[in-house]
């Protein structure tokens, strides 16, 4: 149990103490400890040090075969363990052999959970260590094939299932939750996990996997880690006839039932944690994803990873594919496939930089940007029926149906796929692409992999090498005409750990979009010469945590330019500080 005496001295003000107490609750009294009476009930919070077997099944302190001879005896250990003693440099060669041993990336993602629930920092020194490898085996493809099944390989719980039987008691939920020092919070509801739909309770191996890079890539400690899934039901008729099924076997719940349950969680998140703690919306449907974003976005340190994560880590793409191409980002022109929350956000933020870097009005900087959705190119003449996230886009243009025909119309450099739709960039697609431009740069945005909208193989090959591409799941490097090409994986993997790191170091209170713009800027910074020449328009992502101290900088040094930080004085060299804050997976000496 991690409570400590100063977690139970936060506490409710003495304006909502039961009025049959007797007793005036403390200022900070959250565990309603000192307002208690013989109705009002509190939790038995103790702190106790592990030992024993209790010690080797605790994933926070278990070290497997690596306890010394001086810790077994210190901590009742003999016998419970064989004599063997492993490093933890050891344990992680023995595990990397084991995983890369399964056949199937879903074993991979089992073999990996396993660990986590055992031995916390083995699962991320491995991690660590390994990101380029274990990425897609935590992260998107695998992730998502692990959400579909996620009824079935279900053992442990993890994270947080608030679902709509917890209305009225959130506050209670969030109490439960063994760790008290929360930083980083990211939620689902788990309607449109990746490009695969509504998974229900099911989408809970998004936010485990999101805050597991966090942790991997940002450095943010993994007890201040929280997932959360609501659960309100799901549309998905597979799942609510599945007898397996984890979650709440209901259509889901909408209007003002949805929103009351998110309002009291999001109301409880701050009550219970305070104002500086980051709450990360995730793969919510669009329908509620920028309500949500533009109610909490005022009141709390909230950012939606879809519209606004994604949005930073194309701009950066794009920005270092400038400085490839020379050029700025106003001579381009841009085409979406797929106009929902990654489409309209990457839109936006590419329409503000180049408003900033021209001066040209916003209104009028969104006309180099065209986006389609299921209906066709979106266009005045459609304006009156479209979704509000749309209407910014809707220009002055006759109405074009497929997407080839929508190439041929507005001729782009830049082609997007944000559609979740897999294999929609043809090779007709593709070759309209290169007819039109030297170097066409081609971004398959959609996951996992089978969403693509285009493979790697097939954007070099029908492109005969020229086109600049990257894509949301990875690709492996392609070998054209005797020459090899390195695919970029454009994901918003890169921003959320140094975002949120950037913004926790500093004690931000806001997220605001020129953090968005400051962390593009910062990735593209860690774009060198090497990178561009194998084609990169990102770093590697063995070098994630350099990176991440880089964006975390900048995003920090924005919050205290916008007087929006709260550590103060504000740290001399923030790069120095971003990296002293992160966490270590090496094991430590117990005494
Ligand atoms: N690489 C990354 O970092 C990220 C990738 N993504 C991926 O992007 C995809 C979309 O996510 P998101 O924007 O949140 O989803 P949304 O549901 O908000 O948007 C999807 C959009 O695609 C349109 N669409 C659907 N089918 C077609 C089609 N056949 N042709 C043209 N347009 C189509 C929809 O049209 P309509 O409005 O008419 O229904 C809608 O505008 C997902 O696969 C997701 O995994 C998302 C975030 C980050
Ligand atoms: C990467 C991501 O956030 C998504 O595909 O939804
Ligand atoms: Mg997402």
């Amino acid at each position: 149990m991690e409570s400590t005496l100063k977690e139970m001295r936060v506490g409710a003000s003495v304006l909502d103490m039961d009025p049959k107490s007797t007793v005036g609750g403390g200022v900070e009294d959250v565990y309603g400890e000192d307002r208690a009476t013989e109705d009002l009930l509190v939790t038995p919070w103790t702190i106790s040090v592990a030992s024993g077997y209790t010690l080797l099944r605790d994933p926070q302190h278990n070290k497997g075969l690596a306890f010394t001879e001086k810790e077994r005896d210190a901590h009742y250990l003999r016998g419970l363990l064989p004599p063997a003693i492993i490093s933890q440099q050891l344990q992680e060669k023995k595990l990397l052999k084991t995983i890369r041993q399964y056949q199937l990336p879903l074993q991979k993602y089992t073999a990996m959970m396993e660990l986590e629930e055992r031995n916390e920092r083995l699962f991320y020194k491995l991690l660590i260590d390994n990101v380029e490898e274990l990425l897609p085996v935590v992260y998107t493809p695998t992730v998502g094939e692990a959400c579909q099944k996620y009824g079935s390989i279900f053992k442990r719980p993890q994270g947080l299932y608030i679902s709509l039987k917890e209305k009225g008691k959130v506050l209670d939920v969030l109490k439960n939750w063994p760790r008290k020092s929360i930083q980083v919070i990211v939620v689902t509801d788990g309607e449109r996990i990746l490009g695969l739909g509504d998974l229900g309770c099911q989408g809970m191996g998004i936010p485990v996997g999101k805050l597991a890079l966090y942790t991997a890539l940002g450095g943010i400690r993994p007890s201040a880690c929280l997932p959360v899934t609501i659960d309100v039901g799901t549309n998905n008729e597979e799942l609510l006839n599945d007898e397996f099924y984890i979650g709440l076997k209901q259509r889901r719940a909408t209007g003002q039932v949805y929103y009351e349950l998110l309002h009291e969680f999001m109301t409880a998140v701050k009550q219970n944690y305070g104002e500086k703690v980051l709450i990360q919306f995730e793969d919510f449907a669009n329908h509620n994803a920028f309500e949500l974003l533009a109610k909490y976005g005022t009141t709390h340190l909230v950012f939606n990873d879809d519209i606004q994560g994604t949005a930073s880590v194309v701009l950066a793409g794009l920005l270092s594919a400038l400085k490839l191409l020379g050029g700025n980002i106003a001579d381009h022109t841009f085409l979406f496939l797929g106009a929902g929350e990654a489409g309209t956000g990457i839109a936006e933020l590419i329409a503000l930089e180049m408003s900033r870097q021209t001066k040209v009005p916003l209104e009028e900087t969104r006309k180099m940007i065209w986006l389609m959705d299921s209906k066709g190119l979106i266009v005045s003449s459609r304006k009156d029926s479209l979704q509000h996230f749309k209407k910014p886009w809707a220009h002055e243009h006759e109405p074009v149906k497929g997407l080839l025909d929508a190439v041929q119309a507005v001729k782009p450099t830049v082609l997007i796929g944000t559609s979740g739709v897999g294999r929609t960039f043809t090779k007709e697609v593709i070759e309209a692409m290169v007819f039109y431009n030297e170097k066409p740069i081609i971004l398959a945005l959609s996951n996992p992999t089978s969403h693509s909208e285009c493979t790697a193989e097939e954007a070099y090959s029908w492109t005969k090498g020229k086109a600049i591409f990257a894509s949301g799941s990875p690709f492996a490097p392609v070998e054209y005409e005797g020459q090899v090409f390195y695919p970029g994986q454009s994901n918003n993997t890169y921003i959320f750990p140094g975002l949120g790191l950037g913004l926790v170091m500093s004690g931000a209170i806001r997220v605001h979009d020129d953090m968005l713009l400051a962390a593009a800027e910062a990735l593209s910074g860690q774009v060198t010469e090497e990178h561009f020449s194998k084609g990169l328009i990102y770093p590697p992502l063995c070098n994630i945590r350099k990176i991440s101290a880089h964006i975390a900088a900048l995003v920090a040094t924005k919050a205290y330019e916008l007087g929006l930080a709260t550590r103060l004085p504000r740290p001399a060299n923030l790069v120095k500080l971003a990296e002293s804050c992160m966490y270590s997976p090496t094991y430590r000496n117990y005494r």
